[in-house]
Formats: structure tokens, C-alpha cells, sequence
């Protein structure tokens, strides 16, 4: 293993910080100035650039002649000298509409910040406070969110009392079950991105994975659709003034001129409208350029996978010991089982699972899509989570009981964080966009080995390098955008090695790159295990892929270990009928391009439903009545091998031309 480099000079950390915040603005502000480029955007830019020019220099140039009283010209209708006309104290109508500008907007603005402040930290609540509170946090949204928001503003009007602060309070909290529902939807979406399951594989604690990486990421559409509420909280306000609840005489807004103007509609019917028409236009600003902005950056709200809570304790039931090649194995699995919410009901996907990995070992874990895999992995790295449970007879890392320890114990997130690694599909979705690389990186040193951000991004670089990734310092400064797919593969070996790592989970690592990229990440992690002596948990659908890089091979199917062999064995000494399907559906180099692709009949058995026997019956030939009955357990013939399977290494009819018509899905 490659050592720590050392420390970073002060000076060009807080470059790379402001540096951070710097380009970050530049993004967001470019795509709002690309949004705001189209004819629609233009018009809503210029309305908008209009009313906040109004908001700053109106008071400044027509303050006084707006407030001037002139007790010769009360209660006029419209002239050459006044153009709207002047009110009861004869103080012009149209200066006044062009002054209250400032104020009409300043607590507007004021009364969303309040409001989008009051929503985040409701909308946040059900992933700070976990499970149950969550859910009540939740309900309590959703409570409020039935409420009609202007019954709202009424009520907390009435509570906090008449004049500008109450109105404000109470426009703002009136807009905050709006912002809560809209902040609780786009931070579930975004926990369930892979960079946020990473940051928990690291150990960080759900409020500082809230404030670096859900919350930077719910920023931008936080802000469009905070702009949408801008307009609709300077008609609330409007409404509470017209109603004598918000701002008071002698301070004046919109809402209190539009008042006025009415008491004099029939003397200056345009001194009535013109406070109307500048809400309405002022509101259309706000509500377009929200609009305009949303329609280009998009409103995201992320795919969500299932949310999960902490593992509860095992209770274990029928399945068989796991095989021990290892003396000391790193991870020991018996009898995993991993229930998670179905479309009709809880469905146990993982069913009795049990595997050893020994230290420095490569074990892959193969079958079709939706054998239980990924669930099987997630299970180990502690990333299932209510209402999802795992259940285990057995389930140590490091000699460390992860199933019967409720929640995360601080030592089991650190010896999670710094000794498994996880490697996710998507390296897409596996960093966080808005972080640069080197302080993603940078985490798992801060929070577990106590260093400073110096420290931690020398370390960051120095690990990029042993991945392989080039130029590494100017790597480390730059966001994954700038990294192609297969750099930001090497950028997540790289996290997964950040601190000395016993175990590297990768999940299907290179079924997202093109095929050399794929032998180099491969080769990647051959290296780094050989290197390091880090066991290795490879999940792939491609069993040659796994027969290359691993000591190992577990075939899964339905949810079970169906065969467990040495890879060396796998070509000539598979006995699982599955097994043999699966390696005969790998198109050799040799293969006739003529024929058919030798396809595996049927399809796998839905969770939902498994037959009481064995689970490839339907699909085997050589299942027979016994089969379909009784479920053969998998057990160890003695060398190390294991099997389940009633027919296990006896000789497949032979498939004819006709038997093997279409192209399936080679797993
Ligand atoms: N969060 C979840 N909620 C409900 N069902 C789930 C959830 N996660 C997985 N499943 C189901 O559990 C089964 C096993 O899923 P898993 O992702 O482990 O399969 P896999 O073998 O890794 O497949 P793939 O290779 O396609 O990822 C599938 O039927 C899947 O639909």
C-alpha cells in the first residue's frame, strides 16, 4: 500500500475552497443566464431586472415627491400634474405606486426566505430524525400541506398580530408546508443516489451527509421554485395589507395603496387599478422567470430507491452453514436473509445466504438479474434500510457481529468507513456533482482518522494515483463532471481504498463502461487487490467476467447460493444445471455467428412467489417431481465445493438446434 504523502499549505487550501464556491456559482449562474437567453426568458428577465430596479432606486429619486402632502389637490382625479391622480392628503398616486415598490417586494422576499428557511429544515426532518419521527414528520407535511395556504396566512396572521412582522411571519409560514413537501420529495430523491450510500459506508452522521451532499444538490430547484413562491407571497402580502393586516399607515406597499385606491375609485379609477396592475405584474415576473428557469435547469427530483433503516437483530432460520475456506475470513455470512417492500407486501428477495471470503480473497457473485445480488451486497455494507431487514445467523466482518449490534455503534461505522470499500455501478451517480473530487475523497480521513483537509487531500491524491488515475493533484481539484466514465470508476476504487480497506464491495462496477474501459477497471482491481491484499465481493451478471478476475465464484439464483466453486473449476467442473446454462450462454470466440444464441428457457422466479421446492425446476432439465417438491440444500462435498442441486454434475440432454431458438439474456 502506497503511505501518506504529508500536508497541504494553508494558502492553497483556501484557494481550493474559494475555488469551490467560485465555480460552483459560475455553473449555476450559466445555466441561469442560458435559461433566461430565450424570448419568453428575455421578457421575464426584463420585467423582473424592471421591478427590482424600481425596488432600489424608487424611494431614492421619487421618495419625497411620493410622501409631499398638498392640501390643495385632495382626492384628484387624473391630470397633466397627476398622472394617477392624488389621494385623501392629495400626495401623488403614481409616485406612490412607484415607490412602494421597495417594500412590496423587500417583504415578499423576506416572507419566502422565511418560508423556504421553515420548509427546509421541515422538509428535512424525515431523513435527520430516521424511522419513526420521520414518519411523523411526514404526516405532519402532509397535514399541513392539505391546509389551503392562504387559510394559513390568515390564521398565523391573527396570531401573530396586525403590522409588518406578523404579516410576515405569517406569509412565510403560511408558504413553508409548500417548500417542506417540495425539500422532503428532492432530499429522498437524492439519498438514494449512490454517493449518499457511499458517504454512509463511510460512517459520516445524517446531518453532515444533509449539509455537504443532499442539500448542495437540492439547491438549485429549491431556488426556482422559491423564485415561483416569490410571486405568490407578494400577493398573500398584497392581500394582508388591502385587509389592514400587513403594512400600516404611514408605511405604505401595494396591497395598502390598492386600500386606498378603492376608497376613491369613482374620483381616480386609474389611482385604484394601478396599484392592482403592479402586483399583477410584478407577481408575472417572479412567476415567469421561476417558470423559464425551471423549464431549462429542470425541476429534478431523483430516482428514489426504497428507504431503510437500520438492521434489526438476526433470528436465523434453515439454511445451511456457509463453507470456511479461510481460517480468519474477513467476512462471514450464514444464512442472510433480506426482506424488502414488494408491490403486494414485504417479499424476502434473499433467502438463507451464507459465504466466507478469506483475507486477500477475489470471490464473485454471478446469476440473472434479479437473483438477489445487489441486496446481498448492500446487506454486508449496512446499506439496507427501513423498511427493508436483514435477518442473519451469522453476519461478522473483521470479527465484527454487524447483525445483532442495533444501529450504527460509532465502532462499527468507523470500522466500516475505513475498512470496506464500496464501488457502486454508476459511477454517474456514485459522486456527488457538487464536490470536488479530492474533498470527496478527503472524508473518510476527516471523519474517521482525525485529520485536517490538508492531510486529507494529500491522502486523496496519493490514492488516486494508485488507482491509476493521472495527474492526480489536478485530478483532485476537479469535479466529476470533468472525469469520463471509467476516471470517475477509478476516482470510486480510489474513495473505496481511502482508508485501509480489509473488503472492496463492487457492485457490477462495469456494466456502465464500454468494453476496454471494462478490462481496465478489471484489471484495476486485480492489481489493487494483489497489491493491498484486499479482499474483493465482484458482482457481475457476466459469469466469464468473474471466472477471470476471482479465486471464486458464487452462483446465485432465486435469492440463493446454488453452486460455490473455485473459478479455476468453473469451465470444467460446474455441476449446478444453472451454472452450466449460464456458462453456456456466453457466446465463445469460436462460437458459429450463424446459430442461435444458446438461451436459458423460462424466466426467473418472481420474489413475490417461490415454488416450495427447488427454484430452477421450471427451468431445468433435468428437474423432475422430486425437484419441484423438496428444495435441496446446498451442501459442501467436501473439498470446498458446494451445490443445490437434487441432479447435481449428472450429464444435460442434448440441446438441439431447435430447442434453442432466440436470443435470451446471456448473464
Ligand atoms: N428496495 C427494493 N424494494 C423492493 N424490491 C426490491 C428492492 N431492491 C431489490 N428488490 C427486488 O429484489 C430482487 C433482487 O434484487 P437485487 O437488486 O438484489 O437483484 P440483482 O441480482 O442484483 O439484480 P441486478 O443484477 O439486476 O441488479 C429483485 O426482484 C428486485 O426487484
Amino acid at each position: 500500500m502506497q503511505v501518506f504523502t504529508g500536508v497541504e499549505r494553508p494558502e492553497s487550501l483556501s484557494r481550493w475552497r474559494s475555488g469551490v464556491r467560485g465555480r460552483r456559482w459560475a455553473a449555476g449562474l450559466g445555466r441561469w443566464g442560458q435559461a433566461l437567453r430565450s424570448p419568453l426568458g428575455l421578457v421575464a428577465a426584463t420585467l423582473l431586472g424592471l421591478v427590482l430596479l424600481l425596488a432600489i432606486v424608487g424611494p431614492i429619486l421619487w421618495g419625497e415627491r411620493a410622501d409631499a402632502i398638498d392640501t390643495n389637490a385632495l382626492s384628484q382625479g387624473s391630470s397633466s400634474e397627476h398622472w394617477l391622480g392624488t389621494d385623501s392628503l392629495g400626495r401623488d398616486i403614481f409616485y406612490r405606486v412607484l415607490v412602494a415598490t421597495r417594500l412590496s417586494v423587500a417583504l415578499a422576499l423576506l416572507a419566502t426566505a422565511i418560508g423556504v428557511a421553515a420548509g427546509v429544515l421541515l422538509g428535512a426532518a424525515p431523513w435527520l430524525l430516521g424511522r419513526r419521527a420521520g414518519r411523523f414528520a411526514v404526516a405532519t407535511i402532509n397535514v399541513a400541506v392539505a391546509f389551503p395556504a392562504l387559510l394559513l396566512v390568515l390564521f398565523f396572521a391573527v396570531i401573530f398580530g396586525v403590522g409588518i412582522r406578523g404579516a410576515v411571519l405569517a406569509v412565510g409560514l403560511g408558504m413553508a408546508p409548500y417548500y417542506a413537501r417540495v425539500t422532503s420529495t428532492l432530499v429522498a430523491g437524492v439519498s438514494g443516489r449512490d454517493f449518499v450510500a457511499a458517504a454512509r459506508t463511510v460512517g459520516l452522521g445524517r446531518t453532515r451527509i444533509l449539509l455537504r451532499h443532499i442539500l448542495p444538490n437540492i439547491g438549485e430547484p429549491l431556488i426556482v421554485n422559491a423564485t415561483l413562491g416569490a410571486g405568490g407571497a407578494l400577493l398573500a402580502f398584497a392581500g394582508l395589507s388591502f385587509l389592514g393586516l400587513g403594512v400600516q399607515a404611514p408605511s405604505y406597499d401595494w396591497g395598502l395603496l390598492l386600500n386606498e385606491g378603492l376608497n376613491g375609485i369613482y374620483v381616480s379609477p386609474a389611482g385604484a387599478l394601478a396599484p392592482g396592475v403592479t402586483i399583477v405584474l410584478a407577481g408575472l415576473a417572479f412567476n415567469l422567470t421561476g417558470e423559464v428557469v425551471a423549464k431549462k435547469v429542470g425541476l429534478r427530483t431523483a430516482n428514489v430507491r426504497t428507504a431503510y433503516s437500520p438492521v434489526p437483530p438476526a433470528t436465523g432460520d434453515e439454511a445451511p452453514a456457509a463453507g470456511r475456506p479461510d481460517p480468519s475470513p474477513v467476512l462471514e455470512v450464514e444464512d442472510l436473509h433480506v426482506t424488502v417492500t414488494g408491490p403486494a407486501g414485504p417479499v424476502t428477495p434473499v433467502r438463507g445466504v451464507s459465504f466466507a471470503i478469506g483475507r486477500g480473497e477475489a470471490v464473485g457473485l454471478v446469476g440473472e438479474s434479479g437473483s438477489g445480488k445487489s441486496l446481498t451486497a448492500l446487506a454486508v455494507a449496512q446499506l439496507i434500510e427501513a423498511p427493508g431487514r436483514v435477518d442473519a445467523r451469522r453476519l461478522e466482518f473483521q470479527g465484527t457481529d454487524l447483525v445483532h449490534t442495533r444501529g450504527r455503534a460509532k465502532g462499527i461505522g468507523r470500522l466500516l468507513g475505513t475498512s470496506l470499500g464500496v464501488v457502486f455501478q454508476d459511477p454517474t451517480t456514485s459522486l456527488n456533482p457538487t464536490m470536488r473530487i479530492g474533498r470527496q475523497l478527503g472524508e473518510v480521513v476527516r471523519r474517521h482518522l482525525g485529520k485536517g483537509w490538508g492531510e486529507a487531500r494529500a491522502r486523496a491524491v496519493d490514492r488516486l494515483r494508485a488507482a491509476r488515475v493521472p495527474a492526480p493533484e489536478r485530478r483532485a481539484h476537479q469535479y466529476p463532471h470533468e472525469f469520463s466514465g471509467g476516471m470517475r470508476q477509478r476516482a470510486m476504487i480510489a474513495m473505496a481504498m481511502m482508508g485501509d480497506p480489509a473488503l472492496i464491495v463492487a457492485d457490477e462496477p462495469t456494466t456502465a463502461l464500454d468494453v476496454t474501459v471494462q478490462r481496465q477497471v478489471l484489471r484495476l482491481l486485480q492489481e489493487i487487490r494483489a497489491e493491498n491484499h484486499v479482499a474483493v465481493l465482484l458482482i457481475s451478471h457476466d459469469i466469464t467476467v468473474v471466472g477471470q478476475v476471482c479465486d471464486r465464484v458464487l452462483v446465485m439464483y432465486a435469492g440463493r447460493v446454488v453452486e460455490d466453486l473455485p473459478s479455476s473449476e468453473l469451465r470444467t467442473a460446474a455441476r449446478h444445471p444453472y451454472t452450466r446454462a449460464l456458462l453456456a450462454a456466453v457466446p465463445g470466440m469460436k462460437a458459429d455467428r450463424d446459430r442461435p444464441l444458446t438461451i436459458i428457457p423460462g424466466r426467473p422466479v418472481d420474489p413475490a412467489h417461490f415454488p416450495p421446492g427447488c427454484a430452477f425446476a421450471d427451468r431445468c432439465p433435468l428437474a423432475d417431481d422430486h425437484c419441484r417438491a423438496v428444495d435441496p440444500a446446498l451442501t459442501d462435498d467436501g473439498s470446498g465445493r458446494r451445490v443445490a442441486c437434487w441432479h447435481a454434475g449428472e450429464p444435460l440432454p442434448v440441446v438441439t438446434e431447435e430447442d434453442s431458438v432466440g436470443v435470451g439474456e446471456a448473464s
